[in-house]
């Protein structure tokens, strides 16, 4: 009996301390932290755990974006972590020499060996970007574009054979494909054939499930040094294996002879960034011009009185002064970018002088970044966010006040941002030119046809993204015709 009762008063005073421990550190959190004068959501305050439950629920930029419409430019969404919503924000952030990529970045690095992606050091970084810098030139594009064109027209046969009986169309799927096949043969020189066979399509989920806990991790961070990672690692492990064996294969055919070398992980990270990425760009220009009639119609026509064929529409001036199909890709990038969340970056280690982001002084620690997503949506430099007009793009600079293109964030900015970014747009451009040179398309009728279109939100105008880090999505479902004679061109 009396020792029931003093195990019963220990237990009473240990729940006691704990709770009063973290009732302590959240008051400190809360009131004393250094960045206890930030506005942001009570729970972001005192736990990794909103940003972290947002990366979980894969809508972490949709409240990032709710976040500054509520708190306004600078909030604070962790303990130590503010994200911005200006375009002074984004030069001081991303065009630093003072500022790396935040530590959380680690999370992503396998056996120790850094890549272009998750290198920290700036020397490091220099030279993984010099290792790949050659594959991805304006110059390497256009020596690659003969291949590339390959696998656009293994595109366009199969949009034909749909057209023949008004079959509907996924565009994810069918841009996922593409993209896929593309980017492993630029990175491997020969392509997963994912397009034509079904046998290596699980590379695309298995993809996708890295980048998803990725992105919790790089939120909770700690959940990468626990057990999560060797349980969700076990759970997935098959399709995980089975990829890195096909990796393995690829590239000891081409390029490298072991598994651990730093080029295979350059070019696993040469498929993760540019395959769902392009496919989001070119799905979601598929969406909204499906939706907006009139920029669908200006398009077509700008497209087909540029080119006298086919064969013409590839890289070079021609292609260059199709500039409403520009401000049509770069819209799309805009309302729905393929890296939606804010890119995570402190103040270098050995910096010690004040770091000024905005007007704003940054404690030395502290985690800052700006959500493309938000950015994309304000409406200071964009009016009527949420409205598709390419003919933003389009408008002449006025002096003195901030245009689209100073806050345009879909590549990032700086000395980080994406190295493939001509690359991307020389393959959705192409994409896009030549599927309206041979087709005209609509929305699937009936239910298909809202496939992609923002679920549960009063915007049924947007293409709805689920943020991993990249993006999933589906649709949209679409239905083509043959314009005239031009398919025979195609068989
Ligand atoms: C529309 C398509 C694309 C978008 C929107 C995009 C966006 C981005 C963004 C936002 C980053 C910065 C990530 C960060 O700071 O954490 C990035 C980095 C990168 N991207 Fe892309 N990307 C696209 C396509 C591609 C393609 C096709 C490739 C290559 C085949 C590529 C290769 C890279 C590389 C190598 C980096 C790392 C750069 C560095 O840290 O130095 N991307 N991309």
């Amino acid at each position: 009996m009396a020792l029931a009762a003093s195990l019963n008063s220990v237990s009473i005073f240990f729940v006691s301390l704990v709770a009063s421990s973290v009732l302590l550190y959240a008051s400190y959190l809360i009131l004393l932290h250094p960045l206890r004068k930030y506005p942001g959501p009570l729970l972001a305050k005192v736990s990794d755990w909103f940003t972290g439950f947002h990366a979980f629920k894969k809508d972490l930029h949709l409240e990032i974006f709710q976040c500054h419409q509520k708190y306004g430019p600078v909030v604070r969404v962790a303990p130590d972590r503010l994200v911005f919503n200006t375009v002074e924000a984004l030069q001081d952030i991303y065009q630093n020499g003072r500022v790396s990529k935040a530590y959380t970045y680690g999370s992503s690095v396998r056996n120790n060996v850094d890549n272009v992606f998750t290198a920290r050091d700036k020397d490091i970084h220099r030279a993984r970007r010099k290792m790949i810098a050659p594959a991805l030139t304006e110059r390497a594009a256009k020596s690659f574009e003969p291949s590339l064109m390959e696998h656009v027209a293994t595109y366009l046969r199969q949009v034909l054979e749909a057209s023949k009986n008004s079959e509907p169309l996924n565009m994810t799927e069918k841009a996922r494909h593409l993209a896929l096949d593309i980017v492993t043969e630029l990175s491997f020189g020969s392509p997963l054939n994912v397009q034509t066979s079904d046998e290596n399509r699980f590379v695309s989920k298995a993809l996708a499930f890295g980048l998803y806990r990725g992105n919790i991790w790089h939120h909770v961070f700690y959940l990468s040094r626990l057990w999560a990672y060797s349980f969700l690692d076990l759970l997935f492990f098959e399709s995980r294996e089975k990829y890195s064996r096909l990796l393995d294969k690829l590239i000891r055919d081409r390029v490298a002879r072991a598994r651990g070398k730093s080029v295979w992980w350059e070019a696993h990270f040469l498929v993760v960034a540019g395959s769902d990425t392009t496919a989001t760009a070119t799905s979601a220009t598929f969406f909204y011009l499906s939706r907006n009639r009139e920029c669908y119609r200006k398009l077509a026509q700008e497209v087909r009185s540029s080119f006298a064929s086919a064969a013409e529409i590839k890289s070079g001036p021609q292609l260059a002064n199709c500039r409403y199909l520009r401000a049509c890709i770069d819209e799309s990038l805009r309302m729905s970018p393929p890296v939606p969340g804010a890119l995570w970056r402190s103040q270098d280690p050995d910096d010690n002088q004040p770091l000024v982001i905005d007007g704003h002084v940054i404690p030395k620690g502290m985690l800052f970044g700006i959500s493309s997503y938000a950015i994309h949506h304000n409406e200071a430099y964009f009016p009527d966010p949420f409205a598709y007009n390419p003919e933003r793009w389009l408008e002449p600079r006025t002096p003195g006040k901030k245009s689209a293109y100073d806050a345009f964030a879909a590549f990032s900015i700086g000395p980080r941002s994406c190295a493939g970014k001509a690359m991307a747009y020389l393959e959705s451009s192409l994409i896009l030119a030549k599927t309206l040179w041979y087709f005209d398309f609509e929305t699937a009728p009936s239910t298909l046809g809202e496939v992609g279109a923002a679920k549960g939100r009063e915007r049924a105008g947007e293409f709805h993204l689920e943020d991993i880090f990249t993006t999933r999505h589906d649709g949209p479902y679409l239905v083509f015709r043959p314009r005239g004679e031009l398919w025979k061109d195609l068989i």
